[in-house]
């Protein structure tokens, strides 16, 4: 017989095997020690693989990556304290993206709360409602089994353990125990799947997440698909690589119905045309908290689908026009002195081979890739993916790290991201000698500062004395420097054929390349980009 700590700390650890957990992320704390002791012993016995952290936040989004991956939930443990506070980020991020995470909190004894006692305070509840809290204090394995398993893998729980002292296990260790059988949840039966007739000129809206069922509507009707980079369905004829420079073309005018699948973040465009009260939004659910539209629906639907194909002038006129001002893109980038920020994100797209792995960061990056992304070929299994649920710069090197170790099978793993969503999350660059570590190419676009705020109304010239101080941040750092101190190797572009070259040749591990672009020039280059036409 062991500690009663220690007894808690394995059931909870059974429990979560038991509920398909087998990805464990681990903040090094001493109040949750029984834990991750056990998590040792569970890793030893070839239950679960560990990963430890020592930034909390680098923690929880290298969990969100391996849920983003794998479809099941991830958990990351940490002791008490602000380290708690640490993890909301990821759990945000996770509850609105629809990515399931499970989150295991060491905690003082409950007759502690409410006193000045060490790193005591309030953590029962949080996460409010986007990780509902078991305040765990009994080893009660089916009641925690019935808790992380009721959330059907679509949003993150919360399970704050009360470990009282002695906290270390005064036996030889574990064997990691019997784990319950885990069932999958079945599929719901009772969908509701709108039946579509032809007629009205429908374009198909595939945001974050949508999945292949928006491009096999698409398809299917014969409508053109607007498919964001992580939409899982940017392939296929149907897919329109210049659809927000066409929205507001008289083309774009003329759409009377929108097949909305997926969660859509990306640009303005698409948001003015879900908005516009002359066209009709039909509402395919997606995953993730809030799901309910931002804008009026004609009806919301587990699925969508048309009895007959449409009539197919109109997407062939979508692709026609696609063509032409796609080619007038490429040609305006390519007469630019220096290497763009596009062309970068559009020699990233072209090197992702079939089976592969881009992650991409919010701001400009993602933006550049879908105005330069052509369509992927249907079945080439690349898997793009992007923390949209909440929009955030934050934790990107650790979900793409993490989406890496959890999809061993890519054929490529590539991250894209801005230099301040590379630098807002460094340690995701700290990893201990010991622990696991992907191949993966970390693109990030440097042009010292936020340059997405250059396209937006506080980059217009009237602001330009403070735009730098309030939203530019230039920050001058040296990444080389930076990786140096992380021993990530590091190699600087300045030039399309460098960048290319780099991309085809990967060192192996965690790598970053470093294209440096210019920001002084985003506005003028986006205005020009914005009014190409057919
Ligand atoms: C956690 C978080 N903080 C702040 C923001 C606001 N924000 C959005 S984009 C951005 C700048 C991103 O700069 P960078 O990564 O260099 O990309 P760029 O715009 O230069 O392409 C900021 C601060 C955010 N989305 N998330
Ligand atoms: C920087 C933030 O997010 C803003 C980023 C871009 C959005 C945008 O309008 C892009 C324009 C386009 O692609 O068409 C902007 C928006 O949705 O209005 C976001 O607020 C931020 O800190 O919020
Ligand atoms: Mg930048």
């Amino acid at each position: 017989m062991t500690t009663p700590s220690t007894a808690l700390a394995r059931t909870v650890v059974t429990a979560l095997r038991g509920s398909g957990v087998c990805e464990v992320v681990l903040a090094p704390g001493s109040r949750n020690a029984p834990l991750s002791f056990a998590l040792y012993d569970a890793a030893q016995a070839g239950g679960l693989r560990l990963h430890t952290r020592i930034d909390e936040r680098t923690a929880g989004f290298l969990a969100l990556g391996l849920g983003k991956v794998t479809g099941r939930p991830a958990a990351m443990v940490c002791t008490s304290g602000t380290a708690v506070a640490n993890l909301l980020p990821a759990v945000v991020e996770a509850a609105h993206a629809g990515v399931p995470l499970v989150v295991v909190t060491a905690d003082r004894p409950a007759r502690l709360r409410g006193t000045g006692a060490n790193q005591t305070t309030d953590q029962v509840g949080i996460f409010g409602a986007f990780a509902p809290t078991l305040d765990v204090t009994v080893a009660d394995l089916d009641e925690l089994l019935a808790f992380v398993r009721t959330h059907e893998w679509v949003r993150p729980v919360h399970l704050n353990v009360q470990l009282d002292d002695p906290l270390l296990p005064d036996d030889d260790g574990w064997d990691g125990g019997d784990v319950p059988t885990w069932g999958v949840t079945p599929e719901a039966t009772d969908r509701d799947v709108a039946e579509l007739a032809p007629g009205p000129r429908t374009v198909v809206v595939a945001g974050d997440d949508a999945g292949p069922p928006a491009r096999q509507l698409a398809e299917s009707a014969g409508w053109p698909l607007l498919a964001e980079p992580s939409s899982g369905c940017r392939t296929g004829d149907a897919a329109i690589r210049t659809y927000r420079l066409l929205l507001g073309t008289e083309l774009g005018e003329r759409v009377q119905r929108v097949v909305v699948f997926g969660h859509p973040t990306l640009s303005r465009p698409v948001a003015r045309l879900l908005a516009r009260d002359d066209v009709e939004v039909v509402s395919v659910r997606h995953r993730g908290t809030w799901s309910d539209r931002p804008f009026p629906v004609s009806g919301e639907h587990d699925g969508a689908r048309v009895t007959v194909a449409d009539d197919p002038a109109w997407l062939e006129e979508w692709q026609l026009v696609d063509r032409s001002v796609g080619r007038k893109l490429d040609r305006l980038l390519a007469a630019e002195p220096d290497l763009t920020p596009h062309e970068v994100a559009g020699a990233v797209s072209r090197a992702l081979p079939a089976r592969g792995l881009l992650v991409v960061g919010a701001s400009n990056p993602v933006r550049d890739l879908d105005l330069m992304v052509a369509p992927y070929e249907v079945g080439g299994r690349r898997k793009v993916i992007a923390n949209r649920g909440l929009a955030g710069i934050d934790g990107t090197t650790s979900t793409a790290i993490g989406a890496a170790l959890g999809r061993p099978q890519s054929s490529r793993a590539i991250a894209l991201v801005g230099d301040v969503t590379f630098l807002h999350d460094a340690t995701g660059m700290f990893l201990g000698p010991r622990e696991e570590r992907p191949d993966l190419t970390i693109v990030v676009v440097n042009d010292d500062g936020g340059s997405i705020f250059a396209t937006l109304e506080q980059g217009a010239p009237e602001h330009a004395e403070r735009f730098d101080t309030l939203f530019g941040t230039p920050h001058g750092v040296d990444l080389a420097s930076l990786c140096a101190a992380a021993r990530v190797p590091h190699l600087r572009v300045d030039s399309l054929p460098e960048l290319e070259q780099a991309l085809a040749s990967p060192n192996g591990g965690i790598e970053v390349v470093e294209a440096r672009v210019r920001r002084d020039n985003r506005r003028e280059l986006d205005e020009k980009i914005r009014a190409l036409t057919p």
